[in-house]
Parts: structure tokens; C-alpha cells; sequence
């Protein structure tokens, strides 16, 4: 049983609470991706689980044992760090055989082992090279590598992506997910990106202020997010938000009423209505959707940007700017321009509602 059990962690650091009776578990084998903006404690939650740091309250458990107070050295733990941090004067042989050799494994067993992880992670050629001599891409290779050559139960990721660019970056995704497959490592992989989470994670924890506010699937999230941050954090381009005014007992944006059964407490402070861009179905005036439908929406294009099989439309309603994503063999011919008036349509179940959260 390789899992990951983290039961009410907290960690202060004077008055700050880095984490607040934080509870996660990920299943033997799992990937859980964990995402959440700068600060919200994604670090100190790594560094409490591999031994770096001492929790102030709760407990970590690996492989089923109380590993709270344990030194790091005894945790079954791996951890690849943003900077790969591998040893400057020592080999990717060396790098890779260190660990083994901090658990005295025999001669043998880590010759063989390095031979075989050397050939499973394409580094067999660059065995006598120096991290210096190797590509940024290269260099993730080795640390990930010399993660999990000490077979651990459970390897930590802490952005392991952000030094590469954007086309590595995708390799290296398909190339960790291949070894995942190979290796079957329980995963815990923290990321600032919605979309390496919703490609990595089998599922994905968000993080805000010391907490999970939300633990689900990539559909989950996206599809019913907890949430303003949640709804916010995951979609490129992002969500639209409209923020509704009350007026009597309707509530409206401008001069658009909402449905009467976008129902908002009667005590809400406020409330906003999201829309995600590929919500929207397009049609020029005066064709296909009837006059009739309450979630009709009369926008001006502002500009026109064509992302292959996609169009994505900047628009202005109400003041408001919206953007929309169709499909280009979906959408009119002629496609439109920029200055044309467009009629959108969304389907109630695609609206969603937030109440008394600031964006
Ligand atoms: N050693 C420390 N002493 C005091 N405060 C700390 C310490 N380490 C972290 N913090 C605080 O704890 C909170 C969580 O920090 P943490 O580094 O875990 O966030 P993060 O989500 O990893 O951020 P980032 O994405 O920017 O790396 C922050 O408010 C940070 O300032």
C-alpha cells in the first residue's frame, strides 16, 4: 500500500498559518496534482511531507506508516525540485547512485539499477557527463531519474516543469506520464499551471490559503467548480464574470434581466453570473434562435483572433467584455468581423452562479 494519508496538517510560522488542518489522501499509484496561487502553502505542504520542515499539528502517513516525526531519510519520499538541484561536480552516474548509496545498497544492485533507469529514462549516452554539459530538458530528466531509482512509495513534484520551455514542457509531460505508467508511483505534483494540473492530475486538489477548497477530476473542477477562484483558476481563455445589480426583485447586468430562476439568496451581498467562453452558441441577427429565449444576448464584435479549428470573438455586451470561443465549422459563413453584431446564445445549465465572493 504506496499511498499518501495527510490527516489535519498545520503549519505556523509565527502568525502566519501556512496551512490549516490540511486533509488529502492519494490512492496508491494516483496522481493528484495540487494547484493554488503564490503563497497559498503549496511548498510548505511538500516540504512537511518529505521531512524538511515540522508540522505545528497532525499527521503524514506513507505507505500506511506515522512518518510525522520522522527523519527524511526514513520516509519512503522523493522529491524533484523546480531547480533539479542536482550535485554541479558529480556525474549523472554519480547523481543518480547517491541515494542508493545513503541506504548502503550492495555494488551490484546499484550498478544494475542505474543501467536499467538509465535505459527507461534515455540517459545511458549521458551517464558520464556533468549537469553543465546537459540540455535544461536533460537535466529534468536526471532528477526525476535519480527520484525514482530508490523505488519510493511516494514522489513529490514541486514545479517540475517551470524551468523548461514551452515545448519541452509538453515532452516532458508525456514522457512523466509514460514512466507513471511504467513505475506506478503514488504522485503528489505541485504546479502553478491549470493545464499541466488538468493533464497530470488524475485528480486535482486546489489550494487556497492553507486549505483545499475543492478535490476532484479535471471534468469536476471545470465543470462544477466550488467556487469563484475554482471557476476562475481553470479555462483558457478564462471564464466571463457578470456582476449582477438588484433591481426590485429582479437582478440584471445593464439593462439584460437575468432568468427569474437564476435564483440569488435574498441576503447575498452580491452575485455574479459565469459563463464560460465555449458556452456560447453564434448566430448573426435575425437567424435560427428565437427572440423569445431569456438567455439571449445581443454583443458587438470588438476584434476576431483565429486559433486553427477555433475563433475565438471578443465581444461587448452591456458594457461588459465577453469573449467566446466557437468552433469554426460551427459558426456562420461569412465568419464575422469586427464592428458586426451578433446574437449569442447559452443554455441555462451553463450558467454559473456565485454569491458574495470577491473576484
Ligand atoms: N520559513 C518561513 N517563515 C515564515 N513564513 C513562511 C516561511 N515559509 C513560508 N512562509 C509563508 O507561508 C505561506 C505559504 O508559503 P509557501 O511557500 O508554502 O507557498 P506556495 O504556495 O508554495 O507559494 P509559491 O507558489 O509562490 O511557491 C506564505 O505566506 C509564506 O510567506
Amino acid at each position: 500500500m504506496r499511498s499518501l494519508e495527510i490527516e489535519q496538517l498545520s503549519k505556523e510560522y509565527g502568525k502566519v498559518v501556512a496551512l490549516d488542518q490540511l486533509s488529502l489522501t492519494v490512492h496508491e499509484g494516483e496522481r493528484v496534482a495540487l494547484v493554488g496561487a503564490s503563497g497559498c502553502g503549496k511548498t510548505t505542504l511538500l516540504r512537511l511531507i518529505s521531512g524538511l520542515e515540522t508540522a505545528s499539528h497532525g499527521k503524514v502517513k506513507i505507505a500506511g506508516k506515522d512518518v510525522t516525526n520522522a527523519s527524511p531519510r526514513n520516509r519512503d519520499v522523493a522529491m524533484v525540485f523546480q531547480d533539479f538541484a542536482l550535485y554541479p561536480s558529480q556525474t549523472v552516474k554519480q547523481n543518480l547512485s547517491l541515494g542508493m548509496q545513503f541506504q548502503h545498497q550492495p555494488k551490484k544492485v546499484i550498478n544494475d539499477r542505474i543501467a536499467e533507469t538509465a535505459e527507461a529514462f534515455n540517459l545511458t549516452v549521458l551517464l558520464d557527463r556533468y549537469p553543465e554539459q546537459l540540455s535544461g530538458g536533460e537535466q529534468q530528466r536526471v532528477a526525476v531519474a535519480r527520484a525514482l531509482i530508490r523505488q519510493p512509495s511516494v514522489l513529490l513534484l514541486d514545479e517540475p516543469f517551470s524551468n523548461l520551455d514551452a515545448r519541452l514542457r509538453e515532452d516532458f509531460r508525456f514522457e512523466l506520464l509514460r514512466l507513471h505508467q511504467q513505475f506506478g508511483t503514488t504522485m503528489l505534483h505541485v504546479t502553478h499551471d491549470q493545464n499541466e494540473a488538468m493533464w497530470m492530475g488524475n485528480r486535482i486538489a486546489v489550494m487556497e490559503a492553507g486549505k483545499i477548497v475543492q478535490l476532484g477530476t479535471a471534468d469536476e473542477l471545470y465543470y462544477q467548480p466550488a467556487s469563484r477562484f475554482v471557476a476562475a483558476f481553470f479555462g483558457s481563455p478564462p471564464m466571463n464574470f457578470f456582476a449582477l445589480n438588484r433591481n426590485g426583485d429582479r437582478w440584471q447586468t445593464g439593462d439584460f434581466c437575468w432568468p427569474m430562476d437564476v435564483a440569488v439568496s435574498q441576503d447575498a451581498s452580491g452575485a455574479e453570473v459565469g459563463i464560460r467562453p465555449e458556452a456560447f452558441q453564434i448566430d448573426l441577427p435575425g437567424e435560427g434562435f428565437s427572440e423569445a429565449d431569456p438567455l439571449l444576448f445581443h454583443a458587438t464584435v470588438v476584434s476576431v483572433h483565429a486559433l486553427g479549428p477555433q475563433l475565438c470573438l471578443q465581444c461587448e455586451w452591456q458594457k461588459e467584455q465577453l469573449c467566446v470561443i466557437c468552433d469554426r465549422s460551427a459558426t456562420t459563413r461569412p465568419l464575422p468581423l469586427s464592428g458586426d453584431d451578433v446574437t449569442l446564445r447559452v443554455s441555462k445549465q451553463d450558467l454559473h452562479l456565485f454569491e458574495g465572493e470577491q473576484p
